[in-house]
């Protein structure tokens, strides 16, 4: 698995005394298959996961994925790192299903018969075969999900970070997500606030005030995560 190094990272939005810390100090190293990331809204989590693919340059401190700086080397960075938004509308990009998968491939540089082999195969895949033509916008929350996570991982990132993929989400869709994750050979960290989608997780990380607060096994995290909000 990509070796995730977060170095003393501290990041602060705003300005003056509108200025917040978000991030205070983190500091961690990741190589698990599947990480886990919760806590309490506004805790720092999607700014954390932000950081792994160089969407927010850290204020102070350095991360790196296999010895990359997201920031010196941010284009590589990105074409190792998927990352999937919690709402899908914000990362589909194209008026087609097809094309919307076909664009990231085409931005590879790969040729014609290989975008259109691999589109065909990643619609098969994530169960949208049936929706090659239709407009994107059109598809239901899931599909859209699924389309956004086909999109993403035709592509072929090393390392795929998800922000809150189920939020959207109905039971039935949630549990498709699930199985797709489950089924992933790539190294995963995901962000949530359904707690049993962490089942099998090898390491999950309890973020607090900017801050991981415990790391451990989802049952031990999930453990400190209800102390915390007993408090
Ligand atoms: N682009 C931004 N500009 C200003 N403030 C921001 C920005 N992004 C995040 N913040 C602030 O940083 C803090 C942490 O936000 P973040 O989205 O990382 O939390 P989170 O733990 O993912 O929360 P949630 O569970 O609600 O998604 C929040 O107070 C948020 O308002």
């Amino acid at each position: 698995m990509p070796e995730i190094r977060v170095t003393e990272v501290s990041h602060a939005f705003g300005d003056g005394p509108a200025r917040r810390l978000v991030l205070r100090d983190v500091d961690v190293t990741l190589t698990e298959h599947r990480v886990g990331i919760v806590g309490a809204n506004g805790s720092g989590k999607s700014t954390f996961v932000r950081l792994l693919n160089g969407l927010v340059h850290p204020d102070s401190g350095t991360v790196t994925i296999d010895g990359r700086d997201t920031v010196r080397d941010g284009r590589e960075v990105r074409r190792r790192v998927g990352f999937c938004f919690t709402d899908p509308d914000a990362q589909i990009v194209m008026p087609t299903v097809a094309e919307d998968i076909a664009f990231g491939l085409r931005r590879r540089g790969l040729s014609k018969d290989e975008v259109r082999a691999r589109t065909a195969a990643a619609l098969t895949a994530y169960g949208l075969d049936g929706h090659a033509d239709h407009p994107a916008h059109l598809l239901s929350g899931g599909q859209k999900q699924l389309l956004a996570l086909a999109s993403v991982l035709v592509t072929e990132p090393d390392l795929l970070v998800l922000d809150e993929p189920t939020t959207l989400l109905d039971l039935r869709n949630a549990e498709m997500v699930r199985r797709l994750v489950d089924g992933l050979a790539q190294q995963v960290v995901l962000v949530t606030h359904h707690l049993d989608l962490l089942d099998g997780f090898d390491r999950v990380l309890v973020f607090d005030e900017g801050r991981i607060v415990h790391d451990g096994s989802p049952a031990h995290a999930v453990a400190a995560y209800r102390t915390l909000v007993a408090r």
